[in-house]
């Protein structure tokens, strides 16, 4: 797993207008949500991490390699990132060829990485649909060839931007049991998301971005007990959470089999 630190970043696209401000966040091997408002600046934060954009101060550290010395490419085997929008990813005429391309590029041989892009589209539930045209997919299977072409790199960083949009119940269980696999072999997972239950029930950690600034970091459970400091930055604790403290329970429920356990482990039958 790739060493992320991240000290003092500053970033603006212009110069007047900083749209990060004095970000400082180490990764350790936890998945990591990172949530906040439209505009809080979650995206142009993950580009840093990924060297697609420079501090304009600060510095992001990267397996101790500082992303302002390194391009692009030399980090592309380290750091996968899905994109929010497929369409700005994809630009391959067959899914397989798509899938293969990223592990093609980092120095996989031909072989290696037609194994690895296989594995990564049965992984996603793409199986068969090797040979055709991406464009003739639906969104959601789009999202699923952009999210196989990562894996397929195998790197020691997966970046997610908002990989549940325009997903369906099954396609976020694909995704969520992705993560947890990704996390089970040791790989960081960060991912960008609006979805509180996604994040209550996959992710151990997760950071609030507000106004370009780190609101809230730390367990999942800890974030989403502090409902007054998310309200502040717009957002509300996943429905289980809110519902058991409608019911007047003080303890934090992050998803409905949490609750469940709890209630049986109090002797009451469900
Ligand atoms: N390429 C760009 N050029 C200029 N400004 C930009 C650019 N990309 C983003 N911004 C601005 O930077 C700010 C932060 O945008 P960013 O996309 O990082 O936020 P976000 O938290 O990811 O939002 P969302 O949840 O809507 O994706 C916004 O004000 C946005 O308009």
């Amino acid at each position: 797993m790739a060493d992320i630190q991240v000290k003092e970043l500053t970033f603006g696209y212009a110069e007047s207008k900083p749209v990060l401000q004095g970000i400082s966040l180490s990764f350790d091997g936890r998945s990591t949500a990172i949530i906040g408002q439209n505009g809080a600046g979650k995206t142009t934060f993950v580009k840093l991490l990924k060297g697609l954009l420079k501090p304009t101060a600060g510095d992001v550290l990267i397996d101790g390699q500082n992303t302002r010395e390194a391009t692009v490419a030399s980090l592309a085997g380290r750091i996968g990132m899905v994109f929010q929008n497929p369409n700005d990813q994809i630009f391959k005429n067959k899914v397989l060829d798509e899938v293969m391309f990223g592990p093609l590029n980092i120095g996989m041989s031909e072989g290696e990485a037609k194994e690895h892009a296989e594995a990564a589209l049965a992984l996603v539930g793409l199986c068969g649909l090797e040979q055709e045209n991406p464009y003739d997919l639906s969104l959601s299977e789009r999202k699923m060839v952009a999210i196989a072409s990562i894996l397929a790199m195998d790197t020691g960083v997966v970046i997610f931007d908002e990989p549940t949009i325009a997903q369906d119940w099954r396609g976020r269980r694909t995704i969520g049991s992705i993560i947890r696999g990704l996390r089970e072999r040791g790989k960081l997972v960060i991912a960008i998301l609006h979805d509180m239950d996604f994040v209550a029930e996959y992710f151990e950690r997760t950071v609030v971005f507000a106004k370009g600034r780190v609101l809230l970091d730390g367990g999942t459970r800890e974030v989403f007990a502090k409902e007054e400091c998310l309200r502040a930055a717009y957002l509300e604790p996943p429905h289980v959470t809110q519902l058991c403290k409608s019911l007047g329970y003080n303890e934090v429920f992050l998803t409905a089999e949490d609750f469940v356990s709890h209630v049986k482990g109090n002797g009451f039958t469900v």
